[in-house]
């Protein structure tokens, strides 16, 4: 019986009519229940409770810098009374400014308990008011009741050691009692050691310092190694500036008691799991630890059971030794004092915060029903989640409603919303539900501030992470361009893709040294990453003997893509010889000085090729530019060359199959056509975008909708500003010479010999290496001229073939010998 009228409860509540029929027969005691955690969810208690601890904090702080005052006058009076000499009604001589309130509470934060230590607690009492009443979190909670309880006590101490009475109220009763009774049982200088040893403990307890500078006085002869903190690159972007993502605000549509259940379950899903993991492996330490007593309880003395230890770990102290002893390569070390652009120089766009407009809501809601019931379409259940530019409704079907038939209505929805972009995605993925995304009136603006500052972005562990933007259910989208690990790009004009484009390469900046990634950067409009310029010696690779970094011509373009093969070969080189797989592997053996830099092993930067207006570039330059960038898509992941590359027209003829095959990460800002969207998605729906950073992201297999991060132009010129003003390598990166045709096999020498060509041989063999670009830094000529003398080396027989990554061979080992070959050549009316 019982069962079945759970279940006749459960189907009532449901169906939302007869809901009050079934509440009545629900027992007393669960609606009180229910009303008493609804009147403590209230939002309204939580305001004025926040707005009471605000008032109690400000209050007692106001009393107590003024018992600073007038505590002599009012100690004595104070002294020993209780709250009812505060409510006595009689006239008395307090001079406090708050009264004879104020006088009391201020006499028991100050004189009995810890002295103006005490301070702390109305401060935090007004931290923890302004949380609640304004949602603002000024300082991090946890951290800094922590810090704020250690340094009361220790503080209350202090004070009460340096003033004695009648100054007592500046350590509290509490420091007074612990001073006295320390100083009773080891006198006055041990007394000073107790207190400078406990603020020394307290400050090692809690920030854990680092005392590598000291080591570094006393072992100066050791210099090779530095400690890690010490050469990172500095992140001004400090602990409490990053922000947790807020929780998405999702609106389930139907009865509000539904929404209580489900909050209640999602609270009990939100318990940290870390914690649970945490807990488990303390009970089964226990438990092995248990195990080890009983065997050695039970064993008697004949009979010896040993149980092995676990192996010996390492701490992080011993691991650094170990590094120290052999001495780590720190490939940040020639620019050790970088440090990493701050959060202030970005700027706030939006609010940060959704509006949730509530009419709006509602409306769409039930146009949406409307419009389907319409159709006899109906549906069971509708819940929304608001975005920064589009909520998301996302519909149950009843049963037996046929999906495509939602799907078909996609315009008839549209206008009955009268929106533009609508996009419906039946079924939802995963969810079982149709969603229909509907653009907001009030769209939000999603600074790239708030997308650095995320928690997301901050604390990952991405070999080069790209904030793109927000989701639908307004969570940072932080990726890694190494996983893509090429990104083509495409929407039609003024939808965002510099901005996009700005996103990626600012989301970079903020995180690596620039050791660690180079940026080749291509911009026919000549207009759209000059600003990149003033870091080109940080961050900019380009090829030898080129003024520019930013390459704008598109003869310079195919240069530099084949360059760019040159380098990827060359890398391909060092990893086979290194035996590793990929540019991970192979900075990680180089660091741990595995690898001799003597053979031609250096570290290796990742390359990130962003070529903008791509479109162009194969219009003028066709398969020259083609062949190269298929090639590199195809080969450059393992190597650490990544590329991406933007364009307004997506049409077939632009983004090719071959290149489509190989870059299987792509983003669409809004573009005219359904076959636009087609070309660069291989699926609808970048036509129905809102445009202005709305933007479909595919990595692969699915298809994820973001607001782009905004980066305005002011903003990327004070972090480019910021960057190019510090300390930076004498050359931006150098690329190596592009391949010249034939090169590889005996060259025949069919020109005279250059002019510089005496000039170039000193030096080569001077510097018993083969190398056009040295030549040409020396000779101040450029890469075409130098590359034709080492052509003309080679075929007079002065160096050997080229050898991939390593310099080629001289043949001739000494300034003797060079004379004689050139004697040679001489004779022969070559020079
Ligand atoms: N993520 C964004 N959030 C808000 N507004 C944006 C965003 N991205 C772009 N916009 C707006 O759109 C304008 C045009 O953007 P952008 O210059 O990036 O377009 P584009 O696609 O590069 O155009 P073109 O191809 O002509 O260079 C910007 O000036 C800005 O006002």
């Amino acid at each position: 019986m019982a069962a079945k009228a759970k279940n006749t409860y459960k189907k009532e509540s449901k169906s939302g009519t007869k809901k009050k029929k079934a509440s009545k027969s629900t027992s007393l005691n669960g609606s009180g229940f229910k009303k008493v955690l609804a009147f403590l969810k209230d939002e309204r208690l939580h305001k004025s409770f926040g707005l009471l601890l605000i008032l109690f904090g400000l209050y007692t702080i106001i009393a107590c810098v003024s018992y600073l005052f007038t505590w002599k006058y009012d100690a004595s009076i104070i002294d020993g009374e209780s709250l009812g000499f505060v409510f006595n009604g009689e006239e008395s001589e307090i001079r406090n400014w708050l009264g004879k309130l104020g006088a009391l509470t201020a006499h028991q934060f100050l004189k009995v308990w810890f002295g103006i230590a005490s301070l702390f607690i109305p401060f935090y009492a007004i931290i923890i008011g302004v949380r609640i009443v304004f949602k603002l979190k000024l300082l991090p909670l946890f951290k800094t009741v922590k810090i704020g309880f250690v340094g009361m006590v220790w503080l209350s101490i202090t004070m009460a050691f340096i003033f004695d009475a009648p100054r007592d109220f500046m350590g509290g009763l509490f420091g007074e009692q612990v001073i006295s009774w320390v100083d009773s049982a080891i006198g006055f200088v041990g007394t000073l050691f107790f207190v400078l040893f406990t603020g020394f403990l307290a400050v090692i307890v809690l920030f854990n310092p680092s005392f590598a500078f000291l080591q570094k006085w006393f072992d100066k002869s050791e210099s090779e190694f530095i400690p890690e903190e010490e050469v990172e690159a500095k992140n001004k972007i400090k602990e409490e500036e990053i922000i947790e993502d807020q929780k998405p605000v999702v609106v389930d549509l139907n009865e509000e008691e539904e929404k209580e259940e489900e909050e209640e379950k999602e609270e009990k899903e939100n318990e940290n799991p870390l914690l649970e993991l945490e807990v488990e492996e303390e009970k089964e330490e226990a438990k092995i630890e248990e195990k080890q007593e009983e065997v050695k309880e039970e064993s008697d003395d004949d009979f010896e059971v040993t149980v092995p230890e676990e192996e010996e770990m390492l701490n992080d102290g011993e691991l650094k030794d170990k590094v120290k002893e052999f001495g780590e390569y720190d490939p940040k070390l020639d620019l050790s004092s970088y440090e990493l652009p701050g959060l202030e120089m970005l700027e706030d766009h939006g609010g940060g915060q959704i509006q949730m407009n509530k009419e709006e809501l509602e409306r769409n809601k039930n146009n949406i029903i409307e419009t389907l019931q319409n159709y006899k379409i109906e549906i069971s259940k509708i819940k929304a989640t608001i975005g920064p530019t589009v909520t998301l409704y996302e519909i149950v079907p009843a049963p037996g409603v046929r999906i495509s038939k939602i799907k078909n209505l996609e315009d008839d929805i549209a206008l009955s919303l009268a929106a533009l972009g609508i996009r419906i995605i039946a079924p939802m993925p995963g969810k079982g539900t149709v969603g229909i995304e509907v653009p907001n009136s009030n769209p939000d603006i999603v600074s790239m501030r708030s997308l650095i500052a995320s928690d997301k972005f901050q604390n990952n562990k991405m070999e080069l992470p790209v904030a793109l933007g927000k989701t639908i259910s307004n969570e940072s989208f932080v990726t890694d361009l190494t996983k893509m690990p090429h990104l083509l790009m495409a929407g039609a004009t003024g939808q965002g893709k510099s901005v996009g484009l700005n996103a990626i390469l600012v989301s970079i900046l903020y995180k690596k040294h620039p050791a660690q990634v180079k940026f080749v950067l291509v911009d026919p409009k000549k207009v759209e990453l000059t600003l990149f310029n003033k870091i080109e010696r940080h961050f900019l690779a380009k090829l030898p003997g080129d003024s520019d970094a930013i390459i704008t011509d598109t003869s310079k373009v195919v240069e530099t893509l084949n360059s760019l093969c040159v380098e990827m070969d060359n890398r391909y080189e060092l990893l086979k010889d290194a035996m590793v797989r990929n540019i991970k592997e192979y900075n990680q053996k180089f660091i741990n000085r595995k690898l001799n830099p003597e053979n031609g092993h250096r570290y290796l930067p990742y390359i990130v090729l962003v070529i903008d207006e791509f479109a162009d570039l194969i219009m003028t330059a066709g398969k020259e530019v083609e062949t190269p960038i298929a090639r590199l898509a195809q080969l450059a992941r393992a190597i650490g060359i990544h590329l991406i590359v933007a364009t307004q027209r997506p049409s077939v003829n632009v983004i090719t199959g071959i290149i489509k095959a190989n870059f299987p990460s792509r983003i669409a800002f809004r573009v005219t056509s359904k076959i636009d969207s087609r070309t660069i998605l291989d699926a609808g729906g970048a036509d129905q975008l809102i445009g202005r950073g709305d933007m479909l992201f595919s990595p692969g297999n699915e298809l994820i909708r973001l607001q782009c991060g905004f980066v305005d132009t002011p903003e990327v010129d004070d972090i480019t500003e910021f960057i190019g003003s510090q300390r930076a390598y004498p050359n931006a990166y150098e690329l190596p010479e592009p391949e010249m045709e034939g090169d590889g096999s005996t060259k025949e020498l069919d020109d005279a010999l250059d002019s510089l060509f005496e000039q170039a041989a000193d030096i080569v063999v001077n510097a018993q290496a083969g190398s056009a670009s040295n030549i040409q830094r020396k000779l101040k000529i450029g890469y075409n001229r130098a590359g034709r003398i080492i052509d003309q080396m080679e075929a007079t027989g002065l160096i050997g073939p080229h050898k991939g990554s390593k310099p080629r061979e001289v043949l001739v080992p000494d300034v003797l010998g060079l004379e004689q070959f050139l004697n040679n050549l001489r004779d022969k009316g070559l020079l």
